[in-house]
């Protein structure tokens, strides 16, 4: 452990290998508290297996990935115990998934998914979990008489919407989200990100998401990090990527959403 830093993730030329290829590498960056980071490519760019570095799903095989811990210290995820990012999961991080069944029980109602969460952190008063259910299922925009439906009957919007009511109901300090807003309509798409955005800003969350669309990531992000066969080809802040790519790439990227 390090010197207390408020850096939630610093990551340093970090790299994930399958087999005798690396799925990304030389990945480098640090993520404050109320920061959002995009990472932005094509399909097999090495965005999920970044994300899947980051969050400790997956082995860091090069370089250093550093999380905040509980104490504000900076900890190598590689020394981590199983036991301890278990920890993390309940305590700190959240994981968006592209697809809401991967992320909630669906047969189970809006209610319990938020509440469930609560009583992993040792919260047990049945009124008191429903009521901070409720707050978080409104806060997310769904109404009250809804709750005890399950996500099963929901829209792909609604279901979307309780999966980020349950990974933020236990105040998380960093939250991945794996292309939370496709396949959703556009309009639903866009208030989606608002959501996102609004939420993030109150809470003062670190987020990192993944997107395959650069027109998400200007909607949402701070910075953005593009990437291309495993490796970062352009990190800088969002505005400045947008306005001025300096990779052939990214301008190719660029271009695309100013046509559409
Ligand atoms: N389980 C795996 N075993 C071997 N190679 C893999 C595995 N998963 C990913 N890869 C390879 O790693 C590279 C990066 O893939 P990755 O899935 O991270 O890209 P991506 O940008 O997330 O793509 P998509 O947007 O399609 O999800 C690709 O060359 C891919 O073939």
């Amino acid at each position: 452990m390090c010197a207390a830093s408020g850096k939630v993730l610093s990551v340093r030329e970090a790299g994930h290998r399958y087999g005798d290829r690396f799925g990304c590498r030389g990945v480098s960056f640090d993520l404050w508290p109320g920061e959002v980071l995009a990472v932005v490519g094509e399909s097999g760019s090495g965005k999920s297996t970044l994300l899947g570095l980051l969050s400790a799903r997956l082995s860091t095989d090069e370089g250093s990935v550093r999380c905040q811990t509980s104490g504000g210290e900076l900890t190598e995820l590689a020394t981590l115990s199983e036991r301890e990012v278990r920890r993390l999961w309940r305590t700190d991080w959240g994981f968006v998934h592209q697809n809401a069944a991967d992320g909630l029980r669906m047969h189970v109602s809006a209610g319990g998914n938020v509440g469930e969460p609560l009583m992993a952190n040792g919260w047990r008063h049945y009124g008191q979990i429903r009521a901070r259910a409720a707050e978080w299922l409104e806060r997310v925009e769904i109404p009250a008489h809804r709750m005890d439906e399950t996500p099963a009957t929901f829209s792909g919007g609604m279901r979307q919407r309780v999966q980020i009511a349950r990974n933020l109901v236990f105040g998380p300090r960093l939250v991945f989200m794996d292309e939370p807003t496709s396949g959703l309509d556009v309009s639903v798409q866009a208030r989606l990100l608002d959501l996102i955005r609004s939420l993030v800003a109150d809470l003062g969350l670190a987020v990192v998401i993944v997107t395959h669309d650069l027109a998400v990531a200007r909607l949402i992000s701070h910075r953005t990090l593009v990437m291309k066969d495993g490796q970062v080809i352009e990190h800088g802040l969002t505005d400045r990527v947008l306005e001025d790519p300096q990779a052939a790439y990214t301008q190719l990227l660029v271009s695309s959403i100013l046509k559409g």
